[in-house]
């Protein structure tokens, strides 16, 4: 008779499924009996509160118990069997969620996707439904939601063509607005111009978001949203016009079958452009709502959501995993003597491990201050206020940028850190490294992002040298006060345990890309002056503005994490591990940038090898 774990222990995970894992291994019970704080305590601060670790243990205890969300045979199946596991999945989970009431937009769902480590189909299908409520106007967003939250329809984000991924002025599918009947004609006139890489496309979706150059009375208007029947509701045969299909294998997400779309003239009619932003009126006439870009909406929604949702979390697991392994693992002795060490014991796996670890805390608090930045604007832009759209996806930009590169260098450092075990697929590991790969391309390609927020930065930068003072707190962007602070030309720290204070080390990243800002606009500034034009001097200075964007968004990132520590002043002892990992993150970060902290002085050699002490006594003090 199988043990029956309570649903509050950590054990309840485990004592399920296979007799051999039933029993938890020794030396991982030893290691967690002496914990130096309450890790349930750190669970429902991690999970939002009590209240959602019990419901994410509820949701992940019906998914562990059901052998239709079973991941036995996952590494073994090819890429349509993986597809189709996922639909099945995918249909059997939305059966359950209808029988036990769970809302559309609840945690569970999420709590459900990760369980099944994300084996689940059609999830640009709920992209499509979060960019129809950015896009769409509220009679839109009234027709089409409910069709989608009962799979009426199933659908895909087309955006991306064979042509272009990024150069969204670029693409090449047409849709011209015929007065004469009031529809659009969706075309695709070249074959660059095939829709290539829309998730869900490939088999599943009946209808289409196709972003689209709107042609109007002869004028081109830019990139515009428009939901285009692509399959029968009857037999799902391709309409007329048609051409879809799988894109074939890939390095990973097998579970969603990207695929392509050709268009031959298809028509909708005219209240099939999605208009929150711009409006076609029967006679043609065009009105514009917001902004060129407010289109691109739906990608600021979709990058902050991915920080957390799914990019994030890949880390997470590779950091549990890893760390599991690193304290059942012995190899070589430390002494002779010794009994053969717990591989965690070495300093070197010390550092491998508890960085990434520091990254996922790290970009765990980052995700939850991004989405409440995005909550909190979100319907001001619905509204058509931008203002604070430009601070918004300068930071969902940079944010996905570095997020998806941390999180799949942390992963592929804890798959190394498992030795040969980290090679098998079965660990695990391998898929969440080539998964979250897949993160620094999908949504937005990492460089062209960091090129976004240099773009911001320059912005700010330019807005700090033209204002006086007074005026300048108030208009410059809450990430970016810091440039219009007077900032210290040498750092203070005397000793190591100087470079342990979380104010001191977010000033030194303050200072470092402040420097690098200016360091870009000189060099900018500079070709200018000697007669090249702006496209060209930016083009000649993007390596110096991506290394600043990097250094702002290192900046965020330790900025929101030693905030996060604030707020839990009144849990000493979580504190202390928290604050352990947050020194960690901002010390490794000066440590493999010692040269932009060296380069004018601001830290000098000797404090350079003080950051040092600090960082290897973090290691210890972790351990
Ligand atoms: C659980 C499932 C896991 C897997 C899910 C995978 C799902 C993947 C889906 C996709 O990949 S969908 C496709 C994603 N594609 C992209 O992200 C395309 C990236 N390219 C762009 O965003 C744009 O082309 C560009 C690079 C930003 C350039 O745009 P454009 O040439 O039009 O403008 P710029 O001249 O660069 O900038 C003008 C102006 O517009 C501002 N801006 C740019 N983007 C945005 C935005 N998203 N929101 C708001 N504002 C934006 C930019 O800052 C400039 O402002 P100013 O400086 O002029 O004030
Ligand atoms: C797993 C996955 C899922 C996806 N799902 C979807 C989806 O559901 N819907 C959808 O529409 N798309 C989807 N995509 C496509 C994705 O959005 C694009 O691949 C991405 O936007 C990059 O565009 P690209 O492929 O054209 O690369 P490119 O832009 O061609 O990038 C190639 C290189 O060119 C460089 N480059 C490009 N522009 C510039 C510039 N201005 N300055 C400097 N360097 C530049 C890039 O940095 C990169 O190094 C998906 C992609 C993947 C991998």
């Amino acid at each position: 008779m199988q043990r029956q774990a309570s649903m509050g222990s950590p054990l309840h995970r485990v004592s399920l499924g296979d007799p051999w894992s039933r029993h938890m291994h020794p030396d991982i019970a030893s290691e967690r009996c002496t914990p130096s704080f309450n890790v349930e305590r750190l669970t429902n601060i991690l999970d939002g509160g009590i209240e959602k670790t019990a419901l994410r243990r509820h949701v992940e205890n019906i998914i562990s118990g059901d052998p239709e969300f079973s991941l036995k045979n996952i590494y073994f199946l090819s890429q349509n069997e993986h597809f189709e596991a996922a639909i099945r999945k995918k249909v059997h989970l939305q059966k359950l969620a209808w029988k036990l009431g769970w809302p559309e937009d609840g945690e569970e769902f999420k709590y459900a996707y990760r369980a099944v480590s994300g084996e689940l189909a059609l999830n640009i299908h709920t992209i499509f439904k979060k960019s129809i409520r950015s896009l769409g106007s509220e009679e839109q967003i009234a027709k089409w939601t409910p069709l989608c939250e009962r799979f009426q329809i199933t659908a895909t984000y087309a955006q991306t063509e064979l042509g272009h991924g990024t150069y969204l002025q670029g693409l090449e599918t047409e849709a011209t607005y015929d007065a004469a009947t009031q529809e659009f004609v969706l075309h695709s006139p070249t074959i660059t111009a095939t829709k290539w890489w829309p998730g869900d496309l490939g088999r599943a979706a009946t209808h289409a978001l196709v972003q689209a150059q709107l042609i109007c009375s002869g004028v081109r208007q830019g990139m515009h949203a428009f939901i285009v029947p692509i399959r029968s509701l009857q037999d799902h045969s391709p309409l007329p016009g048609v051409t879809v299909g799988d894109i074939g294998p890939k390095m990973d997400f097998e579970q969603t079958d990207n695929g392509f779309l050709q268009l031959d003239h298809v028509r909708v009619p005219r209240e099939n452009m999605l208009s929150r932003f711009a409006q076609v009126l029967p006679d043609g006439t065009y009105i514009k709502l917001g902004t060129a870009q407010s289109n691109y909406l739906s990608m600021v929604v979709a990058r902050v959501e991915l920080i957390g949702g799914e990019i994030n979390f890949l880390l997470k697991k590779a950091c549990v995993i890893a760390t599991r392994y690193s304290v059942i693992r012995r190899q070589s002795r430390l002494r002779p003597s010794d009994p053969e060490a717990k591989i965690l014991d070495y300093q070197t796996q010390q550092q491998k491990l508890f960085v990434p670890l520091a990254w996922a805390y790290a970009f765990h608090f980052l995700a939850n201050e991004l989405l409440d930045f995005l909550n909190s604007s979100h319907d001001d832009i619905l509204n058509r206020d931008f203002s604070l759209l430009p601070e918004l996806h300068a930071l969902s930009a940079g944010m996905k940028a570095m997020g998806s590169d941390f999180c799949a260098q942390g992963t592929e450092i804890c798959r190394r850190a498992c030795g040969g075990h980290g090679y098998s697929k079965l660990s695990g590991l391998p898929s969440l490294v080539t998964k979250v790969t897949g993160s620094c391309t999908y949504e937005g390609e990492n460089t062209v992002l960091y090129l976004q927020v240099a773009r911001f930065l320059v912005k700010s930068y330019q807005q700090v040298q033209g204002a006086p003072g007074s005026t300048l707190h108030s208009a410059l962007a809450r990430s970016v006060a810091y440039l219009a602070e007077p900032g210290l030309a040498r750092c203070p720290a005397q000793k190591a345990a100087d470079f342990l204070q979380p104010e001191l080390y977010t000033k030194a990243w303050a200072h470092v890309a402040t420097r690098l800002i200016k360091s870009s606009m000189h060099r900018l500034q500079t070709l200018m002056q000697s007669g090249a034009d702006w496209q060209e001097a930016w083009n000649q200075t993007t390596v110096v503005h991506v290394q600043a964007a990097k250094a702002h968004c290192f900046y965020v990132t330790v900025r929101t994490f030693t905030g996060a520590l604030e707020n839990l002043e009144q849990e000493p002892e979580i504190w202390r591990a928290l604050k352990c990992l947050c020194d960690l993150h901002a010390l490794h970060g000066i440590l493999t940038h010692s040269g932009d902290f060296l380069h004018d002085g601001f830290l000098s050699g000797a404090q350079i090898e003080e950051v040092r002490t600090a960082y290897l006594d973090l290691l210890l003090l972790i351990r």
